[in-house]
């Protein structure tokens, strides 16, 4: 039996995979309209681009962002991301203040899942792994690589490396750059899924070609896919419903 993880109810690993919708407001007002939005959408877990966030460089003004959409959210799984600009994100911070700003939100109470970056210092992901999950929180470990598709074997090292970091969701997000590179990261999710995933992975090839990857996740093994309720936060989301339903028939078809 491959290992689930529960995150407030909603089980990932298990069944179709779950939706995730980013919020990209870039200030408090922004955040707090997107959240009460979010909050009418058939969605299963949120994740906050924190890197959209104008103040994200005062980490006082993070946390008490951070309040307020929970507060608004109330039950509903939160992750909390900074997603740097070298892999598709808005900013770029150094990397003190990467993973001071991760550790300090681990250590809040007022997230369920943190995404840190696979290619930053292996020691300060793994001790930002041990502080998440003294506090009770999952940690995904992302990679992402907007230019291209990697082999199919490298595709696989790098979800197992972070495996090996302590990662409870390792995860990849590739561009094709054809057809082939989608098939790609489908083969190389299947063949991590199906040999060495002890774990729920979540992959996928991004932008209008690689759709099929953000559908097929329970017939390929990616546990969680992106969905875009008013802005995308990447190339080739989904609009919510439609990911919904199509999920859905999936699922019966299987
Ligand atoms: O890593 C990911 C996946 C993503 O890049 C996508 O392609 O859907 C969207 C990001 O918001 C998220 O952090």
């Amino acid at each position: 039996m491959k290992k689930t993880i529960t995150v407030k109810g909603v089980t990932l690993g298990e069944g179709a995979p779950k939706i995730c919708v980013p919020m990209v407001g870039k200030n408090l007002e922004q955040l707090k309209e997107e959240a009460v939005f979010l909050r009418t959408v058939d969605l299963d877990i949120v994740e906050w681009r924190v890197d959209f966030f104008e103040q994200v460089e005062d980490l006082e003004k993070v946390k008490e962002a951070l309040a307020a959409i929970r507060k608004i959210l109330k039950d509903i799984p939160l992750i909390f991301t900074f997603r740097s600009a070298k892999e598709g994100g808005e900013k770029e911070v150094n990397e003190n203040y990467y993973f001071q700003l991760n550790k300090e939100i681990a250590k809040s109470g007022l997230v369920d899942i943190v995404d840190v970056e696979l290619l930053t210092d292996e020691h300060e992901v793994k001790s930002l792994i041990e502080i998440a999950h003294r506090n009770d929180v999952y940690a995904i470990v992302s990679n992402h690589d907007f230019d291209k598709t990697p082999a199919k074997e490298e595709i696989i090292a790098r979800l197992r490396k972070a495996q090996e970091l302590g990662a409870d969701l390792p995860k990849i997000a590739v561009m094709p750059r054809n057809a082939v590179d989608v098939l790609t990261l489908l083969e190389a999710t299947n063949t991590m899924f199906e040999q060495y995933a002890d774990r729920p992975i979540i992959t996928m090839s991004m932008a209008g070609k690689g759709i099929v990857s953000r559908l097929a996740g329970e017939i390929f093994g990616s546990a969680l896919t992106f969905g875009a309720a008013k802005k995308a936060s990447a190339p080739g989301q989904v609009p919510v419903t439609e990911l919904r339903n199509i999920l859905s028939l999936i699922n019966r078809s299987l």
